[in-house]
C-alpha cells in the first residue's frame, strides 16, 4: 500500500470518529457566524502567485520544522506578500491542526487554504466554520463523482476549489466548471521525489479557464521562472520556506527570488 492509500484509509476512521463526537447539523449552525472571505484565485491572478505552506513535517520529512509558532509564521508570509498561505490540518502524518489554522485565520487577512485529505462533506464544513477560503481535492482518491459532489458542496458553502493532480489521466477525469483552481503535484508519491517536468509536462492539457498552480519541490526563482513561462500562475511552495532556523530572514530571501 502506498502512502497516499495508507494516509486515507487512517482518514476514513478519523472523520467517522469526529462524526460521532460533532454531529453535522453543529456545525453546520457555526456557519451562520461567518467572517469576510478572500479568493485566493484573485490574489494569485493579481500578485506575487506564491502560496506558502505551514508545514511542521511530512512522510517525506519527518522532521521538517517542529519549533516554528504558526501565528509568526503567517505573519512573516503575510509580511512578504505571499498570496496565500496553505496550513497543513492533518494530524498523524504531517504534525497539523484545526486549531493550527484557526490560529492562522486570527492572525492574517489574506486567503487561507485548508490542506488536508478531504474524502467527505463534513471536512469541508469543517474548513469552512474555522475560516478556510479554499479547500484542496486530491484527484488521485477520488472517483469523478466523488470530485463533483465535494465541489459542488464546497462552491455551495463559497469556497474555492484546488483540485490536485499528478498526471494526464487524473486531469481528464476530473475537469469540470465547480473547480477554480488545478494544481499540478511535482511529487512522485511512491518515493517522494519532485520534478518539475511533471508539471511542464501538463501545463497545455489544463484549459485556461482554471487558474494553473505548480506544487512541491520548487527551490528557486529559476524554476518559478519556468513554470511562469509554461502558464502557471500559482506556486505552492512548503519545505523551502520552512526547513530554516532563520525562518523570516529565509522567507524575506526567497520572496526577493520568487518575485
Ligand atoms: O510532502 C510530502 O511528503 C507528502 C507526502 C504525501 C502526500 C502529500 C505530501 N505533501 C503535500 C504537498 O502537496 C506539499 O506539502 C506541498 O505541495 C508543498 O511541497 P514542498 O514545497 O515540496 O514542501
Amino acid at each position: 500500500m502506498n502512502v497516499l492509500d495508507k494516509i486515507i484509509q487512517d482518514k476514513r476512521k478519523e472523520v467517522e470518529c469526529k462524526k460521532q463526537v460533532l454531529p453535522i447539523k453543529q456545525l453546520e449552525s457555526s456557519l451562520l457566524f461567518q467572517q469576510k472571505t478572500y479568493s485566493l484565485k484573485e490574489s494569485i491572478q493579481n500578485g506575487t502567485g506564491v502560496i506558502a505552506e505551514f508545514k511542521r513535517r511530512s512522510p517525506s520529512k519527518p522532521h521538517l520544522n517542529t519549533q516554528l509558532n504558526v501565528w509568526d509564521a503567517v505573519k512573516t508570509y503575510q509580511d512578504f506578500k505571499v498570496s496565500g498561505i496553505s496550513v497543513l490540518t492533518d494530524g498523524k502524518y504531517f504534525g497539523g491542526s484545526l486549531d493550527d489554522f484557526l490560529l492562522a485565520r486570527s492572525a492574517v487577512e489574506i486567503p487561507l487554504l485548508r490542506k488536508d485529505f478531504i474524502i467527505d462533506e463534513f471536512q469541508i464544513l469543517e474548513a469552512k466554520s474555522n475560516g478556510a477560503d479554499v479547500i484542496l481535492l486530491i484527484a488521485a482518491v477520488l472517483s469523478t463523482a466523488e470530485i463533483k459532489a465535494l465541489s459542488k458542496f464546497a462552491k455551495s458553502l463559497g469556497l474555492e476549489v484546488l483540485l490536485e493532480v499528478h498526471s494526464l489521466d487524473e486531469l481528464n477525469k476530473s475537469l469540470m466548471p465547480t473547480l477554480d483552481m488545478i494544481g499540478v503535484n511535482n511529487r512522485n508519491l511512491k518515493d517522494f521525489t519532485t520534478s518539475i517536468q511533471t508539471s511542464l509536462d501538463l501545463a497545455e492539457f489544463i484549459p485556461n479557464d482554471f487558474v494553473k498552480v505548480s506544487e512541491s519541490g520548487i527551490q528557486d526563482g529559476t524554476t518559478i521562472q519556468l513554470l511562469r513561462n509554461a502558464g502557471f500562475q500559482g506556486f505552492l511552495i512548503g519545505e523551502s520556506f520552512m526547513k530554516t532556523d532563520d525562518f523570516e530572514r529565509n522567507a524575506q530571501v526567497l520572496m526577493a527570488n520568487f518575485s
